[in-house]
């Protein structure tokens, strides 16, 4: 668990991205926490807190809060990237560019992009072939059920850090691991970004089941018809099945779908208590991804050709206006099935 002499800065200063550097910082190393936001950064450095995602905790002096993005990654060996879905690819075409050759890039984003469909380390590889091909980059993902808050409040947590070489994987495993949080390595990189990607959607769901006044039954029947359709998904997509019974599978499903903490769940919740979808997410300062995702989730399964039927009625509500009590009502009725 002792610091090594990697350098490692973390680019995105929201609620993950701070309290990552903050775990990092734990160890002794020093972090660029890069923002895009120079108010927002100016206030960090000058607060030693950042009052707007993580009010209440003071961080490091370890932590250097910068809105210079060449600063906080040249010369570098390690870039954790934390900056939403829909801002990660401009973000990340300004840190490749001073990305130095060998490096190791962790994303620690849960979406996958409109558009393109891409997962974050598939947008990653998209942006080094067009941008630096002579470049050798390793792309990681780090995965698993951790809401920033008790993460940052040194509360215990496991987490699984993939990449597709394993020695990679361990020794970003490694740079992370604290007393308080362990890390798991793994070589399966779709997998975990699947599996991170759209348990948000199906946090959503159980927020509505919540807000429509219906039960525990409900809630664990959508954990694990939920569970059982992302792994269609997943595995279709050449993810290794036992991923989904993993910490970023069915922990990271659990976690959401059942804490208070969730985004997406309390996005759902307030669907299902009747709010209008635009009015929910303007009065939210924090970013729900699971929005995002279900329109491309939905585009990824139909281009795959995967039955998703949670996933299609989550669609059906914040795409095209369905009413949240009538597509439990569809889910109830489809065809009768074998477990
Ligand atoms: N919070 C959590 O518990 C966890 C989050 N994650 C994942 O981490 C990722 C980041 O989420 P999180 O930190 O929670 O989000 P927050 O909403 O807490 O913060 C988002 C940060 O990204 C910045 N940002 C927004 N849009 C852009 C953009 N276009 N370019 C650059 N920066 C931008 C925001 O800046 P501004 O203030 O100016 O809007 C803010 O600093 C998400 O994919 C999430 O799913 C994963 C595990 C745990
Ligand atoms: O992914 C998370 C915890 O693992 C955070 O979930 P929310 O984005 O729903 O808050």
């Amino acid at each position: 668990m002792a610091k090594n002499n990697t350098r490692i800065a973390v680019i995105g200063a929201g609620s993950w991205g701070t309290a990552l550097a903050m775990v990092l910082a734990s160890k002794g190393y020093t972090v660029p926490l890069w923002g895009h936001d120079t108010s927002h950064i100016e206030s960090i450095r000058k607060k030693g807190e950042n009052t707007r995602y993580l009010p209440g905790l003071s961080l490091s002096k370890n932590i250097i809060p910068t809105e210079d993005i060449d600063k906080a990654v040249r010369g570098y060996d390690v870039i954790c990237m934390v900056v939403p879905s829909h801002g990660f690819r401009k973000v990340y075409e300004k840190v490749i560019l001073s990305l130095k050759d060998g490096a190791s890039v962790v994303s620690a984003v849960k979406g996958i992009e409109n558009d393109t469909l891409m997962t974050m380390t598939q947008v990653m590889e998209d942006v080094r072939n067009r941008l630096t091909p002579e470049k050798t980059i390793h792309t990681a993902v780090l995965s698993g059920p951790s809401f920033a808050k008790e993460v940052a409040e040194k509360i215990p947590t496991a987490i699984t850090m993939g990449c597709k070489r394993l020695d990679i994987a361990v020794m970003l495993q490694q740079l992370f691991v604290t007393e308080t949080f362990r890390v798991y390595a793994s070589t399966d990189v779709i997998g975990l970004e699947i599996s991170a990607a759209l348990k948000n959607i199906v946090a959503v769901a159980a927020g509505i089941c919540d807000g429509l006044g219906y039960g525990l039954n409900t809630r664990a029947a959508l954990i694990t018809r939920g569970l059982a359709e992302i792994t269609r998904l997943g595995v279709a997509m050449g993810a290794e099945p036992a991923t989904f019974s993993g910490l970023s599978g069915l922990g990271d499903l659990v976690l959401t779908c059942t804490g208070s903490l969730s985004r997406n769940r309390t996005v759902g919740l307030k669907l299902g208590q009747g709010l209008q979808l635009d009015d929910i997410v303007s009065e939210m300062k924090m970013v729900a991804e699971g929005v995002k995702t279900t329109r491309s989730g939905y585009e990824l399964s139909r281009k795959i050709g995967i039955e998703m039927p949670i996933l299609e009625q989550i669609y059906a509500i914040l795409y095209q206006g369905k009413n949240c009590s009538d597509a439990v009502r569809d889910l109830l009725k489809r065809e009768l099935k074998v477990e």
